[in-house]
């Protein structure tokens, strides 16, 4: 499979600046890719929109050349900083896992997710324990491209690492296409077969 970001504009409202540019890019899966680039210059808004969560003021996303599944449980899933806007907060833990039909027992214990929080609702949770969720319900059996904006910057270095090492086992071991956006040039170094600077490839003129 292939997503392709094709000649993406974008701008919040009419009456606010161009975020991004006639931004083009493809990504295979298999291919794990780090997205950099200064401060405001539009990566979030990138991925919410090639992950179907905003949509483009002009050109299009396409998956093996057609448009994102409008139902059902995206192929495309983004893991974001702020697990707590991600779930839903009238659900218990247990629901959400089973909403995306993601109950692997062995992603829980490589994501030291306990039994007794699948009890609680996401206000009785704390962001890394959260987020620990989002990547598990992240990995259901359809995903073919993990999209993980800065998802890991909230939390300590151990936890940061076990998510990441599950992480990439799995986008290893089922060929996911991964996209990350990060600040962190060693961690991309590591992780990513490539990396696309957005300064580049966005074509703002204020750029
Ligand atoms: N909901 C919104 N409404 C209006 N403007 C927004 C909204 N969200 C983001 N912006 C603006 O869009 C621009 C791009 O933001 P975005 O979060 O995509 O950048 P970024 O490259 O991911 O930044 P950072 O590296 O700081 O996370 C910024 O100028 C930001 O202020």
């Amino acid at each position: 499979m292939q997503i392709e970001a094709k000649n993406i504009s974008f701008r919040y409202s009419d009456n606010q600046p161009w975020i991004l540019q006639d931004v083009s890019l493809k990504i295979e899966e298999g291919e794990r890719v780090g997205l950099i680039g200064p401060s405001g210059y539009g990566k979030s808004t990138l991925v919410k929109i090639m992950s179907g969560y905003l949509r483009p003021t002009k050109g299009e996303v396409l998956l093996d050349g057609k448009p994102l599944p409008k139902k059902g449980v995206s192929p495309v899933q983004l893991i974001y900083q702020h697990p707590e806007k991600a779930i839903n907060p009238r659900w218990k833990m247990k629901k959400v896992l089973q909403e995306s039909g993601m109950f692997r027992e062995e992603v829980m214990e490589a994501l030291g997710i306990e039994k007794d929080w699948l009890e609680r609702y996401p206000r009785e949770l704390s962001g890394g324990e959260l987020q620990r969720f989002c990547v598990a319900r992240s990995l259901f059996s359809g995903t073919h491209f993990l999209f993980a904006d800065e998802m890991s910057t909230m939390l300590d270095v151990i936890t940061q690492a076990q998510i990441w090492n599950l992480m990439l086992k799995e986008v290893e071991e089922r060929r996911l296409g991964l996209l990350m956006v990060t600040h962190n040039a060693e961690l991309a170094k590591k992780i990513c077969t490539r990396t696309i600077n957005l300064a580049e490839i966005n074509k703002r003129e204020d750029i």
